[in-house]
């Protein structure tokens, strides 16, 4: 359970805050590294010192929630594209910090406007993935908020401690022209932590872990330090090409594209996998093939070298493309193509 006395009374000094947090320097440093580096998990600590908690990561579609994701745990456990809709699945990233474990929940961005059956599985994936955390870090761009930011908003619960996260500061000229909207934020929701940030900035990645620490209780942690994720290589192979395939076809492929996982067989050091990209449309399918099976050789090749960094052993990969018509409208197909 979250400690409500963590919680910023709802009417903070607006002025010390804005000044507080639009002084920080948010421009990653010359030469910094993607992330800040993982700890070593050696270090003993005393379970009765320890935090740990859950921090749940929400937003509309595209705001950055999987990039931060990734910055935190310091490692890519989840997938991104400048496409919407890439994260489809609740992914869990643990990262232990000094005496504390934060095991951050990323979300799909919470979908408002089709009301198809992917969409709704989405949306239940979001709510609840919400309800049993410590700290919600509810994520916007800087400087902006549409009807889409207030819907993820309002369905947000009433009792969790919630962090406005705004994300692309860097894209953010004028500091000084942030303060008339960060007021106008403070009048939407009593947020408990107003954080201008880049999710591409380590620094400001840092400055987040000392933010949150606080709304972590007092208890054991749940994993072993060194874990990164609690999804399966099965699961993050799948990710992995669909990544790619949302990367390597841009605009012109619907999102209503997915990946299946035929085979996945571990030989000590070697993993082969079969996986079949399904789309709606016959047209689709030449998108994704592309000239001479040139589109999809390519995919294969970026998604099985980055299996390979991240699992530090030999990858076979076999992709199939296969037309599913309506599938994203059908919810049993929606379900048996594993979305809750
Ligand atoms: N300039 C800038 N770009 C960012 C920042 N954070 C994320 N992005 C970019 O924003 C785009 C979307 O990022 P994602 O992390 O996939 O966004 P998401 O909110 O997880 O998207 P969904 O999967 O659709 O919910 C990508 O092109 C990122 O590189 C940031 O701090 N600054």
């Amino acid at each position: 359970m979250p400690d409500p006395s963590a919680q910023s009374p709802a009417n903070p000094d607006l002025d010390a805050m804005l000044a507080k947090v639009l002084g920080k320097d948010t421009a990653p440093a010359p030469g910094a590294p993607d992330a800040p580096a993982r700890p070593s998990a050696d270090i003993e600590v005393d379970p009765s010192a320890q935090r740990c908690g859950f921090v749940a990561i929400i937003g509309k579609p595209n705001v950055g929630k999987s990039t931060l994701l990734n910055a935190l745990v310091g490692q890519k456990v989840s997938i991104t594209s400048r496409k919407a809709q890439t994260t489809r699945h609740r992914i869990t990233g643990i990262r232990t910090v000094g005496p504390t474990q934060f095991v951050f929940v990323d979300t799909p961005g919470f979908q408002t406007r089709h009301g198809n059956a992917l969409n709704r599985a989405l949306n239940k994936t979001v709510l609840g993935a919400v309800n049993d955390v410590d700290l919600i870090l509810f994520v916007v761009e800087a400087g902006r908020f549409n009807l889409a930011d207030a819907k993820a908003l309002s369905a947000l619960p009433p009792k969790v401690p919630v962090m406005l996260v705004a994300n692309k500061f860097d894209l953010v000229h004028r500091r000084g022209d942030l303060a008339p909207w960060l007021r106008s934020m403070q009048e939407r929701h009593p947020f408990a932590e107003f954080v201008p940030m880049s999710a591409k900035a380590p620094r400001d990645i840092q400055r987040l872990f000392a933010i949150c620490e606080k709304y972590l209780p007092q208890q054991p942690w749940m994993h072993d330090p060194d874990d990164l994720t609690d999804r399966s290589e099965r699961f993050m192979a799948s990710e992995m090409v669909r990544e790619k395939l949302f990367r390597l076809t841009g605009d012109e492929l619907p999102y209503t594209s997915t990946v299946v996982i035929d085979k996945f067989e571990e030989e000590g050091a070697l993993r082969r996998i079969a996986a079949t990209i399904v789309v709606e449309r016959e047209g689709h399918k030449g998108m994704v093939i592309g000239e001479k099976g040139e589109k999809l050789k390519r995919i294969g090749t970026e998604a099985r070298q980055e299996l390979e960094k991240l699992w530090d052993c030999k990858v076979f990969l076999e992709l199939w493309v296969k037309v599913r018509s309506g599938w994203a409208d059908d919810d049993a197909r929606v379900r048996s193509f594993g979305y809750e």
